[in-house]
C-alpha cells in the first residue's frame, strides 16, 4: 500500500518540526526515515497514523487522506511508537488477547499463537511482562501491531535502547516480514547501518526538511565519487595525520585515522602511505555507503546556508 506525503508542515509553538517534506513510500517496500535527533521523524509518524494533524499539506495511505479518513486509515496502519508500556502483571499472551479483542479479531487464538511465534515469544508467552527484557517487550509490541495483519507497519526507532542481540533479533523479524508479507514497512532510525541493512529506500530528514530520498543504491551511487581510506597508525599518529593532510578530510577516529577523499585522490593518498610505511601499520579503502550519502545530504544543506540570499 503506497504512502504519499505532500508538503507537510507542523509547528509546535516556535519550533518548526516539519517544514514541507514531500516523498512517496512505494507499496510493499521497507522504507527508512533517517535523521538526527529532532529531525522530525516522530512528528511525521504521528501525522501519518492520525495521532496529530498537520498545519498544512497532505498524507495519503493507499489513496486515503489521513485527516479525512480517520479511523479507516488507522485500520490500515499498525503503529509501534517509540515508547510503549504494558501492564506488568499481565502475561505476553494476555496483552495480545486484549489487543485482539479491541480489534474484534475472529481467529484470536490462532492469530495470537502465530504472532508470538513470529516474534520468537512462544516460550515466554505465559510469563508476566514485568520479567521481559527490553528486547522482548519491543517484540511483544511488534506482535500486538501485527495481530490484525495491517498492510502498513510504522515502527518508530524500534531498536533504540536494545543490546546488540536484541537489535539482531528484531532485524531478523523485520527481514522475515519483508520476505513473507506484502506489508509496507516504514522504520525510523538514526542508525545508518540499520537502515542500510533493512531498507530498500530512504528519506533523509534534517530540521524538518527533506534532504534526500530514493532507493539506497541510487543514493550510494550519487555519493560514489568519495571513498574513505582508513589507516591504523604505527607509533607517530601526529606525523601520519600531517602526512595525509591535503588528500582529503582526515578524522582521528580512536585507534584509526579516517580520510574521506575523492576517488581520484585516493590513489595518490595510497601511494603516499606506501612511501611513509614507517607511519602506517595497515590501511583499507572503503567504498561509499549510505553514510557518505547521508553526510553529503547534510553537507549540501550547510553549503546552501553559506550562499548569501
Ligand atoms: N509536543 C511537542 N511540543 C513541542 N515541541 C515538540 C513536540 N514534539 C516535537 N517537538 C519538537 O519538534 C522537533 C522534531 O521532533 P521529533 O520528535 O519529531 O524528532 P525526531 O526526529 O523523532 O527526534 P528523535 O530522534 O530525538 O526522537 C524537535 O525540535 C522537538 O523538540
Amino acid at each position: 500500500m503506497k504512502i504519499t506525503i505532500t508538503d507537510v508542515r507542523k509547528r509546535y509553538g516556535d519550533v518548526v518540526a516539519l517544514d514541507g517534506p514531500s516523498f512517496e513510500v512505494p507499496s510493499g517496500s521497507t522504507f527508512g526515515v533517517l535523521g538526527t535527533n529532532g529531525a522530525g521523524k516522530t512528528t511525521l509518524f504521528k501525522l501519518l497514523v492520525g495521532h496529530d494533524r498537520p498545519d498544512a499539506g497532505r498524507i495519503e495511505v493507499g489513496g486515503l487522506d489521513v485527516e479525512a479518513a480517520g479511523h479507516r486509515v488507522r485500520e490500515r496502519v499498525g503503529y509501534l511508537p517509540e515508547h510503549s508500556g504494558f501492564p506488568p502483571s499481565m502475561t505476553g499472551r494476555e496483552v495480545l488477547d486484549v489487543h485482539a479483542r479491541i480489534r474484534g479479531l475472529a481467529d484470536r487464538r490462532e492469530r495470537i499463537d502465530e504472532c508470538l511465534a513470529l516474534v520468537g515469544l512462544s516460550e515466554a508467552a505465559d510469563r508476566a511482562v514485568s520479567g521481559y527484557s527490553n528486547g522482548m517487550a519491543r517484540r511483544l509490541g511488534l506482535a500486538s501491531v501485527l495481530l490484525s495483519r495491517p498492510p502498513v507497519l510504522v515502527l518508530d526507532e524500534p531498536t533504540a535502547g536494545l543490546d546488540p542481540r536484541g537489535v539482531a533479533a528484531f532485524h531478523r523479524i523485520v527481514e522475515r516480514i519483508d520476505r513473507e508479507t506484502d506489508a509496507t514497512v516504514v522504520i525510523s532510525s538514526h542508525v545508518l547501518s540499520e537502515i542500510e541493512r533493512l531498507c530498500d529506500e530512504v528519506a533523509i530528514l534534517q530540521d524538518g526538511r527533506l534532504r534526500a530520498n530514493g532507493p539506497i543504491d541510487d543514493l550510494r551511487r550519487a555519493a560514489g565519487d568519495r571513498v574513505t581510506v582508513v589507516c591504523r597508525p604505527a607509533d607517530d599518529r601526529a606525523a601520519l595525520l600531517e602526512a595525509v593532510q591535503g588528500y582529503g578530510d582526515a578524522t582521528d577516529a580512536g585507534e584509526e585515522i579516517e580520510i574521506a577523499c575523492d576517488r581520484a585522490d585516493a590513489f595518490d593518498l595510497v601511494a603516499a602511505l606506501g612511501e611513509t610505511q614507517a607511519l602506517v601499520d595497515s590501511f583499507e579503502v572503503h567504498e561509499p555507503g549510505l553514510e557518505a550519502a547521508f553526510h553529503d545530504a547534510l553537507a549540501a544543506e550547510t553549503d546552501d546556508e553559506e550562499v548569501p540570499a
